[in-house]
């Protein structure tokens, strides 16, 4: 075969192209080039070459940049109300305003839930009680006598009891019976059929919103109350409704377990919930003369008007001073638990009430499943093109088999421990100790060999609880004997806890040069986690890219 001459540079190595190539013919240099012409085509493809090598010097620079984009990626763990989600929540707040703040809205419907288990809460405290000879330990199917417990829950049981009150509270209350289970169906996912997990709440069963069967109340001191959807009490008709999706009316995948002893909302994780109640998307009455949405208090349906029609007598019944007492003999501290707005009822229930921060921070639903967030660090962060990944789990015992799938290539652990909660028992379980069940969970977490490399950051947390409750008179010792006779003010306790989990850690983990870093936390406070977020997020990030070399 002929072949052709060609300039050497505008040949491909390895390819010979014929003399009849078209593309060889029109590389070609002319065939009466002048020596100025031939100077300007050579200074021609050398800028021409210039510029190639330039993009290719990009395009390289774009896939290194590529490369080290890196993701850091954290776990939030913990015994379920521990605090994850809330520190999730904080995180948002702080690299993701604009979302959180979309969302707030979105949170309307659990807060008014939360608001009416409180209700529940009191109306089961207060309704009639027989008298009753158990002690909580008698009722612990399996205890040994022999060997008395480690941490002492519960308490003795009471005598009789009525209330006066009790029938006109709960007649006027029962139309949020209604309201609870039309609230849950539209927070209840209509395309999920699936059985969802809730926490089953230690109480026997719930009287609240029910009539004629108040004399068999639970018995529960600890203020637990179960709902089940059979128990609502008939619905007040002349009551504005909500429209219910057909879907979720004749299939409700009710986010508590209907028929158990569960009191807790979970939305499953695959629902998206959030983005069905966004401002924009919440079904919404038309202005007749604009055609414009309107606000959703101009929807004779919306919930809102049941709960601002019973806010009065939420307020009286909150207010009343034998409720206070009967409580306080119930040892329920309802300011304590999650999801407390018993304070902020006339706001909460007002006609144009739009969730803050705070309420939002403050709001209780239940994690079932892993939730994963992604923040990049923004342009201005000394951090800028990580990816930030966390992962929220469901923290109560049922949900944590969920978890050892992401201790492969997890960068850090935040473990929430709630120290607030020496005196409780778990939700899912009546016969552990919280505080109990949150050392022995630290204890497998930190042991761990996968995670022998992992930074472990301890929140001890709900600290503004364990003031509030320390103050309140609860004694530690009471309830951990070991506390002995040390002081139970707050500082003391607080150290002690936090000796107690450092030496959990000391003696059982499986790389002795990890570093703890513990923090005493409360959240729910946006100022003082915010400061707690950014070193733990510096601390984080900085140790993690150094060790990979990338910064
Ligand atoms: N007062 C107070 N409340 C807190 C604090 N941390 C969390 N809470 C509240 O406690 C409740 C439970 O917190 P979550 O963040 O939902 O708990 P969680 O660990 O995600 O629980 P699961 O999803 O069941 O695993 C919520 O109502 C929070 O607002 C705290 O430090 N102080
Ligand atoms: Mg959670």
């Amino acid at each position: 075969m002929a072949s052709s001459s060609r300039s050497p540079h505008l040949s491909p190595p390895g390819r010979r192209r014929s003399i009849s190539d078209p593309l060889d013919a029109a590389l070609r240099p002319p065939e009466n080039e002048s020596p100025e012409q031939r100077a300007k085509r050579l200074q021609a493809e050398e800028e021409a070459k210039r510029r190639s090598q330039k993009i290719d010097q990009m395009l390289q620079e774009g896939e290194r940049q590529r490369r080290k984009r890196k993701t850091v990626k954290v776990l939030l763990l913990g015994q379920s109300e521990s605090g994850k989600s809330t520190t999730l929540k904080q995180f948002q707040l702080l690299h993701a305003p604009a979302d959180f703040h979309a969302e707030r809205i979105a949170w309307r419907f659990v807060i008014y839930l939360n608001l009416l288990r409180s209700v529940r809460r009191i109306l089961d405290a207060i309704a009639p009680e027989p008298d009753t000879t158990l002690t909580a330990l008698d009722d612990i199917e399996e205890y040994d006598e022999t060997e008395p417990p480690a941490i002492i829950i519960g308490g003795p049981s009471k005598p009789a009891y009525t209330n006066p009150q009790f029938e006109n509270y709960h007649r006027r209350l029962a139309p949020l019976g209604d309201l609870e289970t039309r609230l849950i169906q539209q927070l209840s996912d209509p395309e999920d059929n699936d059985e969802n997990e809730a926490t089953r709440l230690p109480s026997s069963g719930s009287t609240a919103w029910t009539s004629g069967n108040s004399g068999s109340s639970s018995a529960s001191g600890n203020g637990a109350i179960a709902m089940t959807a059979s128990e609502y009490g008939p619905a007040d008709r002349s009551l504005p409704r909500l429209n219910i999706p057909s879907g979720s009316r004749s299939s409700p995948a009710s986010p508590t377990t209907p028929g158990s002893a569960s009191g807790e909302l979970a939305v499953p994780t695959s629902f998206n919930w959030r983005k069905r109640f966004a401002l924009g998307k919440i079904q919404s009455p038309k202005s007749e003369h604009s055609g414009e949405l309107q606000g959703w208090w101009e929807d004779p349906d919306d919930p809102v008007h049941v709960l601002n029609k019973c806010a009065p007598v939420i307020i009286e019944m909150w207010r009343d001073p034998m409720v206070k007492v009967r409580l306080q003999e119930k040892r329920l501290r309802l300011e304590e638990s999650s999801g407390f707005y018993l304070d902020e009822v006339e706001r909460i229930a007002a006609k144009m009430y739009f969730p803050t921060d705070e309420d939002v921070l403050k709001a209780r639903l239940k994690t079932t499943g892993v939730v994963e967030h992604t923040f990049t660090m923004g342009k201005n962060s000394e951090f800028r093109g990580v990816d930030w990944k966390i992962y929220d789990v469901g923290g109560a015992r049922p949900q944590r088999h969920a978890w050892a799938p992401y201790f492969d290539d997890v960068n850090a652990i935040i473990f929430l421990a709630p120290i607030s909660a020496f005196d409780q028992v778990l939700a899912e379980d009546p016969r552990i100790n919280r505080m109990e069940d949150s050392l022995h969970l630290w204890n497998s977490v930190i042991s761990n060999k996968l995670l022998a490399n992992v930074n472990i950051i301890l929140f001890l947390n709900k600290c503004d609880l364990l003031k509030a409750k320390l103050e309140s008179g609860v004694r530690l010792v009471h309830h951990m004997p070991a506390y002995r006779d040390r002081p139970n003010d707050y500082d003391s306790v607080s150290n002690y806890f936090r000796n107690k989990f450092g030496a959990v850690h000391q003696s059982n983990t499986p790389n002795r040069s990890r570093e703890l870093f513990i923090h005493f936390t409360s959240v729910t406070d946006t100022r003082r986690t915010r400061v707690i977020i950014y070193n733990v997020r510096d601390m984080i990030l900085s140790g993690n890219l150094r060790s990979s070399a990338l910064m």
